[in-house]
């Protein structure tokens, strides 16, 4: 890419890791190194070639690259960035990819760095950690948040903007108060409810009933409950302000649908329902909006050993390549589909014909 040769990442986990992997896999001409506190993770990267060098200090030649990103835990990112601050170039741009902006732009704000700071976010993500959780394609069509600091120049945030369009992301810039509150209601108030929800499970299964009958339903919202604890603490404590409000707000939702109970009010009820039921129905659309449509398909499979394996080299063999593959299990397919995503319409209708032709039942989504 124009102007960016060599990019530093500090923190080679899922998202540093899949920034590290779709640089690889979009094949764009750029550099990249990495530093991570835990060693065997960036030998494993430069093993599989994802990385182009590492480094277990963080020498000036590292913090020279043009842009430089953090990518650990938020209360590190700031640690990091203490650290750092006085070994950067003003040629680079340092970013973050951490979810809450509000404490990195206090640590960034009145000093020399305030020139070169951009603060990202991309919104996608996993309950899943670490480095070996990273992919390729996460970051794919993914909301890319830039909270530019107030004396960074124009040339640096186009420079910025220019990469994430070309990982494939989707830039949008915010100021970072406003990008705090919005991520408070809809990724971090929603992680403190997924973790209660299990709480109050655990706290109320006597007998290990409720945990055998949850289904479709208590998973769905509660997938998120499995993400890493310690980075669930840092992004609360940093974004406290903005939760408390949220959080208060959600709390009197919560007893102002306990009185309508208590009351048999059907009429309230019913409107509580069918208020989310109406603006769930409006979220994005994957078939109109810009993100694009996800060509997937479900294959029943045999309970055999390597199955999985077998079906991806058909594929591969007739070059069609897979974005994701996994299995699913839900009430729908009791003995469990392998569930399989194409990039494109086209892989996915061959797909369909060639394991029609090996006896494959085939269910298209
Ligand atoms: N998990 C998500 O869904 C998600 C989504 C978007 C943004 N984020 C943000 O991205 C950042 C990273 O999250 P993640 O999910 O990739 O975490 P992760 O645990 O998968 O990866 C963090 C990596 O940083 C390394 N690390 C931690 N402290 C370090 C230190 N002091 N020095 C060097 N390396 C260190 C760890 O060894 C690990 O490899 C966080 O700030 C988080 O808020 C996370
Ligand atoms: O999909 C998930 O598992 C996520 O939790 C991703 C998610 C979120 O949507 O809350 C988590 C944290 C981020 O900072 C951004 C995205």
């Amino acid at each position: 890419m124009h102007n960016i040769n060599q990019i530093s990442i500090i923190g080679l986990g899922l998202i540093g890791g899949s920034l590290a992997k779709t640089i690889r896999f979009r094949n764009l001409p750029i550099k990249t190194f990495a530093y991570d506190a835990n060693v065997s993770t960036l030998k494993q990267a430069k093993d599989e070639g994802i990385i182009d060098e590492y480094t277990t200090t963080l020498t000036k030649q590292f913090l020279s690259s043009d842009i430089i990103f953090l990518c650990a835990p938020v209360e590190y990112n700031n640690e990091l960035l203490n650290t750092i601050k006085n070994d950067l170039s003003s040629n680079s741009i340092i970013t973050d990819v951490g979810s809450v902006k509000q404490n990195i732009h206090e640590t960034v704000d009145k000093t020399i760095i305030e020139d070169i700071f951009i603060g990202g976010h991309p919104m996608a993500g996993s309950e899943k950690s670490g480095y070996n959780a990273s992919t390729h394609y996460l970051l794919e069509n993914a909301y890319y948040v830039l909270t530019p600091s107030k004396k960074v120049s124009q040339d640096k945030v186009t420079l910025l903007n220019d990469f994430v369009k070309a990982i494939g992301a989707i830039p949008i810039l915010l100021n970072y108060n406003e990008h705090d509150y919005a991520t408070a209601a809809i990724s971090h108030v929603p992680h403190i409810v997924a973790s209660s929800l299990v709480n109050l499970v655990k706290s109320s299964d006597q007998n290990g009933l409720m945990k055998q009958l949850a289904a479709g339903g208590f998973k769905d919202i509660t997938r998120i409950a499995s993400a890493s604890p310690d980075l669930w603490k840092q992004i609360s404590l940093t974004n406290k302000d903005q939760i408390l409000k949220i959080l208060t707000n959600y709390i009197q939702q919560l007893n102002t649908f306990k009185d309508n109970l208590m009351e048999d009010d059907a009429d309230s009820i019913f409107e509580f329902f069918n208020e989310a039921n109406d603006y769930r129905n409006s979220f994005a659309d994957p078939s109109t909006s810009i993100i694009e449509k996800s060509y997937s398909i479900m294959v029943d499979i045999p309970d055999e050993l390597g199955i999985i394996g077998k079906i991806a080299t058909l594929l591969s063999e007739h070059q069609i390549s897979i974005k994701n593959i996994g299995i699913v299990h839900n009430r729908e397919f009791e003995n469990g589909v392998l569930k399989i995503i194409f990039y494109n319409n086209e892989s996915q209708l061959k797909s369909i014909k060639i394991l029609k032709s090996y006896n494959y039942t085939v269910y298209e989504r």
